[in-house]
């Protein structure tokens, strides 16, 4: 527990990284697929790891995890804490996460959660997140708004519907909540693809933080190339 002189909110990241990256089809999970000469879940975890506002950045690795430990993590520093814990699904392992971290972090602390499969994260990404909901009641997550016409398809792919795009975001990470709402709007909702949606299936409005396409989830082989784009030709 933290001296009550001190109670400022502290920021931590948890980066769930148990899935197996069923889409990518490759011979290894996708977070270890070679990405500029460095596994690419590597790129964020230097971006999280070197942000000032971040104390400690919990990495959820599946409980039988061979391949973290055949790289050397050793340039990204002390805040760095590998946790062998993911579970079944993305918001089992980010609870897992939640629960390992809980004997550092304060119930009222920010917690960052960042998928491993978005190597793009930029630093302006997590300062213009913290910035806007530094006073934001719920928290938020980092959106893009849906550029597209959009379709909804029948059974065998027939157009049904045009479907308006107006109001409609695509979710990115990294999602920020305090750490004692997600945990307990995990514990509580069933089936959800990110942390907002818990958020929300506890009645909860997380803000949208305009974000932009370069932090893209790398799913199918197609993004590892637009991925390794977008950071060779990167400015600043
Ligand atoms: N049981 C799981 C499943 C997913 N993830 C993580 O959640 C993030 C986003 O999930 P996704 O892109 O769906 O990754 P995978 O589950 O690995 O891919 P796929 O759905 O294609 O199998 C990834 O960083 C992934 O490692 C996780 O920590 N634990
Ligand atoms: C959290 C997320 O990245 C938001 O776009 C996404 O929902 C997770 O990926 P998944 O493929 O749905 O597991």
């Amino acid at each position: 527990m933290r001296a009550m002189q001190n109670f400022q909110p502290r920021h931590f990241a948890i980066v769930p990284a148990a899935g197996n990256g069923s889409r990518m089809a490759a011979s290894r999970p996708k977070q270890y697929l070679p990405l500029l000469g460095k596994p690419l879940i590597f790129h964020s975890l230097a971006v999280l790891c070197a942000a000032p506002a971040i104390d400690k950045v919990f990495v959820v690795l599946s409980v039988d995890d061979a391949e973290w430990r055949r790289h050397d993590w050793s340039s990204l520093g002390p805040k760095l804490v590998p946790l062998f814990c993911g579970g079944a699904t993305r918001a089992d392992s980010v609870l897992a996460g939640l629960r390992a971290a809980a004997h550092e972090v304060e119930p009222s602390d920010w917690v960052l959660v960042h998928d491993a499969a978005r190597p793009c994260l930029a630093p302006w990404h997590i300062e213009k997140l913290i910035r806007e909901l530094a006073r934001d009641e719920v928290g938020g997550l980092l959106a893009v708004p849906v550029a597209d016409t959009l379709k909804r398809a029948g059974e065998h792919r027939q157009v049904l519907a045009t479907v308006p795009r107006e109001n409609l975001w695509q979710a990115q990470t990294p999602q920020m909540f305090r750490h004692v709402m997600l945990r307990r709007a995990l514990e509580a909702a069933t089936h959800v693809t990110d942390e907002a949606s818990a958020i929300e299936a506890a009645g909860l409005h997380p803000r949208l933080v305009e974000g932009d396409a370069t932090n893209l989830k790398v799913t199918y082989p197609l993004d590892l190339h637009l991925a390794e784009w977008i950071l060779t030709n990167r400015e600043g």
